[in-house]
């Protein structure tokens, strides 16, 4: 962070101007018909969600917004009626978005309708509506995902014999803080209804655990897994199918005040029709454009993060999920990622390498925290746009589209309606619909693993016996988008939450959890596993070594942190000093997670 300095006259900016952009894209939106944004699979996907009162999130500032979605979509709020004897003072019915604090009756229904009194408690309102449903009535079938604070599990919900996705959120009920996060995941969750978004079909809670999951439709893909295999390349038409999907859900998430902030391949879910779902929202917060508000930069995926993220900035706004989509859209197209920095520093030197430095202007105009501002005054070495030069082979409305993603300045970045609205989108060949997509056979991040690790088995199996280790693959691409690092573990309620709810001291991603057999065994109802005490489950690192790089690095959906610090307890350590440091010289400027 220390290298970077914007120079006069300096070449950061987008090439090709704005205003031209704006009238392509103003020439399409007439062209365009209104339902572009949505793909036209499944528009049955509405049922009727429950406004969460601001139950949770420390980042839920706008209720005004909430109110809004009450009255645009036809949202079900339950407003519970207190009896009030003469002359007692009318209580306001608002609720505190700092706090959960639901009223006495709506905890005393809730818990008599069967949730955990601590799940109401921070759910609040979320949990209106909807009935908990008991563990037992799920089969596990597989684990097919793992994440910084979850696992996730195929699973057949005995009730409809649908399959489902099982997201299981340890929850530490002492920790007030990991459940402040959990129940702003639900919170977002249930804020947002669109066909490109993951829809939270409901919870259900185990008798024998604290444990909660998460209950989402089966996915059967997701882009990282497809992106990485081998043998799949995609069409413009495919590419553009899936950046449509990916763009429109974006706008929704925008429209309704959400950032996604950690838009990566692996949090795109695929399911067997093609269709695309933005899913993880658990680094997601709300937003409302129209009023100050800080939060942390410490989000988004190391190689996905927009460069005012690794500036400094704790106020920014959408374009940080548009840089992601940029830099996916450069990857679907360029078949590997485009800018796969080793740590913030290696990242913004990849980003300037490609889009140029900052402008004096851009630096006048960010806002930085007061104690990092001498961040950047140090000389840049000369760096010169050369976005359109290196992709070259791009078609050049992709291209054009992947500029304007890819500027430095957020303010220069298209929104996610403009950027569905340009020339990519509205000139041949156009975007496939999704059922036109190719069936491709399970290719998540997890199978790319497995796959990765059979080689790497192979190999020392061929080593120990003598042979070459070294066989080229059928098509051995760019080591996957080692996911990146920091997000989740840089932040330091993460990293506390990750701590308590793993009594710290760990060693390895394998250890994080439970290994299967004691973590719910397969084909056996979910929660039937015995409880787990948390001082069984030693701490971890998320990284893995590489089937050909000896260096270790992250998943693609993993957490970012620091490689060089991934299975080093002492360093966690000191990170986590080191953020509360930083945190403690901000006093008296609350930026939240
Ligand atoms: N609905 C779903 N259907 C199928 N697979 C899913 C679904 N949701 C999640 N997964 C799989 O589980 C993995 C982890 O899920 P998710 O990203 O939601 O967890 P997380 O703990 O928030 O992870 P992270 O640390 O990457 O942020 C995903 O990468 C995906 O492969």
């Amino acid at each position: 962070m220390g290298c970077v300095l914007g120079r006069p006259g300096s070449s950061g900016s987008v090439s090709g101007s704005r205003h031209e952009v704006s009238t392509r894209i103003e020439s399409n939106r007439r062209e365009v018909n209104n339902n572009a944004s949505v793909t036209k699979t499944e528009a049955t996907e509405s049922t009727s969600v429950v406004v969460a009162s601001a139950a949770a999130g420390e980042e839920v500032r706008n209720d005004e917004a909430i109110a809004n979605h009450k009255q645009e979509n036809g949202f079900v709020v339950t407003e519970t009626k207190e009896k009030r004897s003469k002359g007692e003072r009318k209580r306001s019915t608002k609720p505190d978005p700092r706090r959960s604090n639901p009223t006495k009756n709506l905890l005393g229904e809730q818990v008599a309708a069967g949730w955990p009194q601590w799940l109401s408690e921070v759910c609040g309102e979320a949990l209106s509506g909807w009935l908990p449903r008991k563990a037992d009535s799920f089969e596990k079938i597989e684990k097919i995902g793992s994440g910084t604070y979850s696992n996730v599990y195929k699973a057949k919900d005995s009730l409809t014999g649908n399959i489902v996705a099982l997201k299981k959120v340890r929850c530490d009920i002492r920790e007030r803080e990991s459940l402040r996060f959990m129940a702003r995941e639900i919170l977002i969750l249930r804020r947002l209804d669109h066909p490109n978004v993951i829809k939270l079909e409901g919870l259900v809670t185990s008798r024998m655990s604290n444990s909660l999951y998460l209950v989402f439709r089966y996915m059967h893909h997701d882009l990282a897994g497809l992106a990485a295999s081998p043998d799949i390349t995609f069409t413009e038409q495919q590419v553009k199918c899936y950046m449509k999907q990916l763009l429109s859900g974006l706008e929704h998430c925008h429209n309704r005040g959400v950032l996604h902030r950690d838009i990566k391949g692996s949090n795109l879910l695929i399911d067997d029709d093609g269709v695309l779902r933005i899913g993880d929202f658990g680094l997601a917060t709300f937003y409302d454009a129209s009023k100050r508000q800080e939060m942390t930069n410490r989000v988004v995926t190391l190689w996905y993060r927009a460069p005012e993220l690794l500036h400094g900035v704790v106020e920014y706004s959408v374009g940080v999920d548009l840089w992601s989509a940029g830099c996916i859209l450069a990857e679907l197209l360029a078949g590997r990622p485009i800018m796969p920095g080793r740590n913030e520093v290696d990242q913004l030197h990849r980003i300037y390498s490609l889009c140029g430095p900052p402008s004096e202007e851009y630096w006048r105009k960010i806002r930085l925290p007061s104690n990092q501002k001498h961040a950047h005054h140090k000389p840049l070495p000369k760096y010169k746009r050369k976005v359109r030069e290196v992709f070259k082979s791009f078609s050049p409305q992709a291209l054009s589209l992947l500029d304007t993603l890819l500027a430095l300045d957020p303010s220069d970045r298209l929104t996610a309606s403009d950027a569905l609205m340009t020339d990519f989108f509205t000139t041949e060949p156009l975007a496939c619909e999704p059922s036109d997509l190719p069936k491709y056979p399970p290719t998540k991040e997890i199978d790319a693993k497995k796959r990765d690790e059979e080689y790497r088995r192979q190999r020392e199996a061929r080593k120990a016996q003598g042979e070459s280790g070294r066989r080229i693959r059928p098509r051995e691409r760019a080591p996957r988008a080692m996911p990146a690092p920091e997000a989740n573990a840089e932040n330091q309620s993460n990293i506390d939450r990750m701590r308590l709810i793993t009594h710290a001291n760990a060693k390895s991603k394998s250890e994080k959890f439970p290994p299967p057999h004691q973590d719910g065994s397969l084909g056996f109802p979910v929660g039937s596993s015995r409880r787990l005490d948390p001082s069984e489950i030693p701490f971890s690192s998320n990284s893995f070594t590489s089937s050909y790089s000896k260096e270790p690095f992250q998943t693609w959906s993993g957490p970012l942190a620091p490689i060089e610090a991934s299975d080093s307890t002492a360093r966690r350590r000191n990170d986590i000093n080191k953020e509360r440091r930083r945190a403690a010289k901000v006093k008296g400027k609350r930026i939240v997670v």
